[in-house]
């Protein structure tokens, strides 16, 4: 057991003849027999509470990090600093499997899980393990995402089953909290993006500088700092290039560019240039920020090895991810929209877009969430009613604060309610949204994207924004 710990210092506490080991399970609910229990201290419990049901279900030995009395026939070995440490022993144990990978990281607030689906697209379904936001897909295997970066045991055991099935990429978008809480240490990337920096997550990071610096260590993480890849057009994105070199893209600067030619409702012509070459192209995303997206995605696969004419003949057949700019369509005579902007800038971006092609009105529904950074209540609502006709200010998962209280914090960045109503149920809401809806408008429904779930409390509800808004439009129409 002891060589799993090779590299760091441990303590044997008790030692019994165990082994082999069959897995290793930092939750005590999803221990099973033969497996190694970890036991970390967490910001609501404290996992050597959990050492009893570890037992219960079959774990036949537990590192933690507290010198504790263990009644159990069991190993019992301390480690310091246990969760900082967890990706180096995961590793040990699964062999070290990330160093048979090509790894992509994509970092920045807004475009990573898009990013990271367009680049999947290019480089080929059948060759990549993907993970993030809405799910971690590991070869035909899709396993549910508890957070968009995975902590470092569950990391290493994508890496280690992607490269049982012989897969050869494994793109993963890289969240601030995750590069704060040491979830990727021991992955050296092969290839990393930024995408942007605006406010978010201002509850966790002190300020932005806080959150930049946070985001910056992705790039001491990749092996070779020619193979970074950065929006310059972004002020943070920029001041990464200045330090590290690598693809610069952009629409109004970098090495990589695309010039905008002209969009219809469903499709745009770009023309992208990287040196010499020079290709015009007719996209099936839709918005000025995907065509951020389309480059970094192009800018990561240059780095990988392709050759411009492999990548921009896979471009025109690209689809952006579940719930971003998603249309949902039964022949009805409005646009409805679903995406997951849940920040002010991504509401910007998403609501820009759709102002290119609208004809009549623009009706937004969105809300903002529930324990987290409380300073994008207002931006967000100045942004909705800016570019909105109508806003309808409603719920997305207020968890355990009160609906009430967001929606009245939400409305304090609304100028009037002349054109906005507040209804704090999310079914209600749409159903408002679609039944004022008349030929040629335009329903945004925002923040939830591929979610299908509200969180209300600490309950998990069934709640799927194109689910409610096909019902309302079928409705409708009857
Ligand atoms: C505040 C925070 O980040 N918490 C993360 C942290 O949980 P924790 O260790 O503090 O959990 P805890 O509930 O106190 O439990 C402590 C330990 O007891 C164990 N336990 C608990 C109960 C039990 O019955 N048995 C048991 O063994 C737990 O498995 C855990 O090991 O470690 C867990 C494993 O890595 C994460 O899933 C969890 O993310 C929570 C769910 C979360 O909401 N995180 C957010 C803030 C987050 O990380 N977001 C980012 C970015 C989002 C984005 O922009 O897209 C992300 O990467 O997802
Ligand atoms: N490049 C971009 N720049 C600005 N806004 C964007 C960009 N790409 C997408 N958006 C907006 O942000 C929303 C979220 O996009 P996406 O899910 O790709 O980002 P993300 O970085 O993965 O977000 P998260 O941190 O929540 O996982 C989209 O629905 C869209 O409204
Ligand atoms: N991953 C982000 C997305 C939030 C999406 C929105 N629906 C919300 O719940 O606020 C977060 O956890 O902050
Ligand atoms: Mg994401």
């Amino acid at each position: 057991m002891v060589e799993i710990l090779n590299g760091i210092d441990y303590k044997i506490l008790k030692k019994f003849e165990t082994g082999p080991f069959s897995g290793m399970e930092y939750d005590s609910r999803k221990v099973k027999k033969g497996d190694i229990f970890v036991a970390l201290e967490g910001a609501a419990f404290d996992g050597h509470k959990f050492i009893d049901m570890a037992v219960e279900n079959g774990a036949s030995a537990v590192i933690g990090s507290k010198e504790i009395e263990v009644n159990h026939d069991i190993t019992y070995i301390v480690v310091k600093n246990l969760r900082q440490k967890l990706g180096v022993i995961a590793s040990n144990f699964y062999k070290w499997p990330q160093k048979k990978l090509e790894i992509v990281g994509i970092t920045g607030t807004n475009g990573k899980t898009t990013t990271t689906y367009l680049l999947e697209q290019i480089l080929g379904e059948d060759k990549v393990s993907r993970i993030g936001t809405v799910e971690y897909k590991v070869g035909n295997e899709i396993i549910p995402a508890p957070n968009t970066t995975p902590e470092s045991l569950d990391l290493i055991k994508i890496c280690r089953k992607s490269v049982d099935r012989g897969i050869k990429y494994l793109i993963m978008e890289v969240s601030s909290h995750a590069l704060e809480m040491g979830r990727v240490e021991m992955i050296d990337f092969d290839v990393t993006a930024f995408t942007n920096l605006t406010p978010e997550h201002l509850d966790y990071h002190k300020d932005m500088e806080e959150y930049f610096s946070a985001k910056r260590k992705l790039f001491y993480k990749t092996k070779n700092k020619e193979n970074t890849v950065f929006n310059t057009d972004d002020f943070y994105g920029k001041r990464l290039f200045d330090e590290f070199g690598g693809i610069s893209y952009g629409i109004e600067s970098g090495d990589l560019n695309a010039s905008m030619i002209s969009h219809s409702l469903k499709t745009q012509e770009i023309e992208l240039s990287f040196k010499e070459f020079q290709k015009k192209i007719n996209i099936k995303l839709q918005g000025k920020f995907n065509v951020y997206n389309l480059l970094t995605a192009v800018g990561v696969a240059i780095r990988l090895g392709l050759s411009l004419e492999e990548i921009t003949d896979r471009l025109e057949k690209l689809e952006s991810a579940p719930g971003r700019f998603e249309c949902i369509e039964a022949g009805q005579n409005f646009m409805v929209v679903v995406d997951y902007a849940h920040t002010a800038d991504a509401l910007e971006n998403i609501l820009s877009a759709l102002n290119e092609i609208k004809i009549e009105k623009i009706i937004t529904v969105f809300g903002c969430g529930g324990d987290r950074d409380l300073s994008k209540r207002k931006p967000m609502a100045e942004t909705a009613e800016k570019l909105s006709d109508i806003v309808i200010v409603t719920s997305d998962n207020p968890r355990t604060e009160d609906p009430v209280k967001i929606l009245d914090e939400v409305s304090k960045g609304l100028s009037s309610l002349k054109d906005s109503l507040l209804e704090i149920d999310r079914e209600k809401a749409i159903e408002k949204a679609v039944g004022m809806a008349k030929k040629n408008d335009i329903v945004l429904i925002a923040g939830k994207g591929h979610e299908d779930y509200q969180i209300i409390g600490k309950d998990k509800i069934h709640f799927d924004d194109k689910e409610v808004a096909l019902k309302y439009i079928q409705g409708k129409k009857l």
